[in-house]
């Protein structure tokens, strides 16, 4: 499980980010939304122990994040805007390097089976990174927090550039997911997604979290209201 208590970060005296709270349980898919600035990504890199907060705390698991610490960032996936990972080799062999970092050693047909579950097709679980489109590599990022056994997944704007098929199948990958006991945290620009993803939603504004929502209980017309109401 995820938590944010009273957690503010300072950048020469700027407020990133303003007394935020909030916690996201196993099963949970928390979309935070907000304008550019709003504080996504520094909840994000807080999370990550990217940085440290000016005050207040994140905790994993019931411990708290402290930068650089190991204990963790085992628990943790995270999936950026675009998944960078090794160009020169292979998705399998790509799966394989992440998944020993972490501490898991499986042999190809498993790496195969997290390949194919991610909706990756066979005929690319051979071929280079380097020649992947953006929905293939977020796949690929995907296998590996699968293949980590993560419990809680960070997710900064996974769906940005996709078509929407690739979309949909992203999608689709994270409810199950979350039914699967993640804990997930996705910071995102798109209302619609994050209603049809989510089953909360955050709005943020100027470091703050003004709203938080059930996603059962908005659509996006209103939420799309609710948020140019709020930033
Ligand atoms: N390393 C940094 N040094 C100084 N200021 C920073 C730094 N990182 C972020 N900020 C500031 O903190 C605030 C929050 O930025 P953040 O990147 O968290 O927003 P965001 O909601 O993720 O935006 P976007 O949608 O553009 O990704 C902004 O005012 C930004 O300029």
């Amino acid at each position: 499980m995820l938590q944010a208590i009273s957690l503010s970060k300072n950048y020469q005296g700027n407020i990133a980010l303003d007394n935020l709270n909030l916690q996201v349980k196993p099963g949970e898919v928390f979309c935070l939304l907000g304008q550019n600035g709003a504080g996504k990504t520094t909840t994000i890199n807080l999370f990550l122990g990217f940085i440290a907060p000016t005050s207040g705390k994140v905790l994993i698991n019931n411990s708290e994040v402290r930068p650089g610490a190991a204990d963790t960032r085992k628990y943790l996936a995270y999936i950026p805007e675009v998944v960078m990972l090794y160009g020169n080799l292979s998705a399998i062999d790509n799966l394989d390097y992440f998944s020993r970092l972490a501490g898991f050693i499986y042999d190809k047909n498993h790496l195969s089976g997290f390949l194919s579950q991610c909706g990756l097709q066979m005929d690319a679980h051979q071929k280079h990174l380097a020649g992947f489109s953006k929905g293939m590599r977020q796949k690929v990022g995907i296998a590996i927090a699968l293949a980590k056994n993560a419990d809680v997944i960070l997710m900064d704007e996974p769906t940005s550039g996709l078509d929407p098929k690739a979309t949909d199948e992203f999608t689709e990958l994270v409810k199950k997911l979350g039914s699967q006991g993640k804990s997930i945290l996705m910071a995102t620009h798109d209302i619609f997604n994050a209603v049809n993803v989510g089953t909360h939603i955050g709005i943020m504004r100027k470091g703050q979290l003004i709203h938080t929502l059930n996603a059962s209980d908005i659509n996006a017309n209103d939420l799309q209201k609710l948020y140019l109401q709020t930033i």
